[in-house]
């Protein structure tokens, strides 16, 4: 199980401070869609160029023109880059094609999916790397959570790695870890933290034990 610290609300230079804070304890490190949508894929360059040896996910949530925007997201240096899976099922196919010649990794965010069983088992067959369960801000505002999602695709994905999203805090993390993601991907549960090594480190410690 791994680790991903999601960044969404800071700017460039907040971006690689957080990461020089909690580097030790997170496997991958997300250029957030906010961040993307403020300053460009110019995000991703400057991130990779700090940390050359941290995974990097661009959070792209990619709607069409897959693997063009995967193949830009991989010039930016991203290793993983998401896509939608709502998304039809020409782009995301497109996007896990870009993916694979560029030796890069698709997650597939099913935010918003509300047929989650079913589509999951369809973009699974597509051959992505990662499925995501994610409540978004949105829907965290009025009280929701991915913890059911999370149970419905461990049930239902064969191949993908399976990861969550949404609003995961210490204090929820071990029911998400009881769940067995191979992935949990903790935002503001970091980046709102008065000490966010502390937290992280925390998590990372909680992960590692299982
Ligand atoms: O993807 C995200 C959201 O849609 C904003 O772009 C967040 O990165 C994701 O929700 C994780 O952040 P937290 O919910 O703060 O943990």
């Amino acid at each position: 199980m791994k680790l991903q610290l999601a960044l969404d609300l800071v700017n460039i230079e907040g971006a690689i401070e957080v990461v020089k804070q909690v580097e030790p304890y997170v496997d991958i490190v997300e250029i957030g869609t906010p961040i993307v949508i403020n300053e460009g894929l110019h995000a991703v360059k400057a991130l990779k160029n700090a940390f050359p040896n941290m995974t990097v996910l661009a959070d792209l949530k990619i709607m069409d023109a897959g693997g063009y925007e995967v193949m830009k997201a991989s010039e930016a240096g991203a290793d993983i880059v998401t896509i939608l899976g709502v998304a039809e099922d020409a782009s995301i196919t497109g996007a896990v094609e870009e993916a694979k010649k560029q030796g890069k990794q698709i997650l597939v965010d099913m935010i918003a999916v509300k047929n989650l069983a079913e589509r999951a088992a369809q973009v699974d067959a597509l051959g992505v790397d990662y499925i995501c369960v994610h409540t978004g801000y949105d829907l965290q505002a009025v009280g929701q959570n991915s913890f059911e999602d999370l149970l419905t695709l461990k049930s239902v994905v064969k191949n993908a790695k399976i990861a969550v999203a949404g609003g995961i805090k210490l204090g929820t993390l071990p029911e998400v870890i009881a769940a067995g993601p191979d992935l949990v991907i903790v935002g503001g549960g970091i980046t709102g933290q008065d000490d966010m090594s502390a937290v992280a480190s925390e998590m990372q410690q909680l992960i590692k034990q299982g």
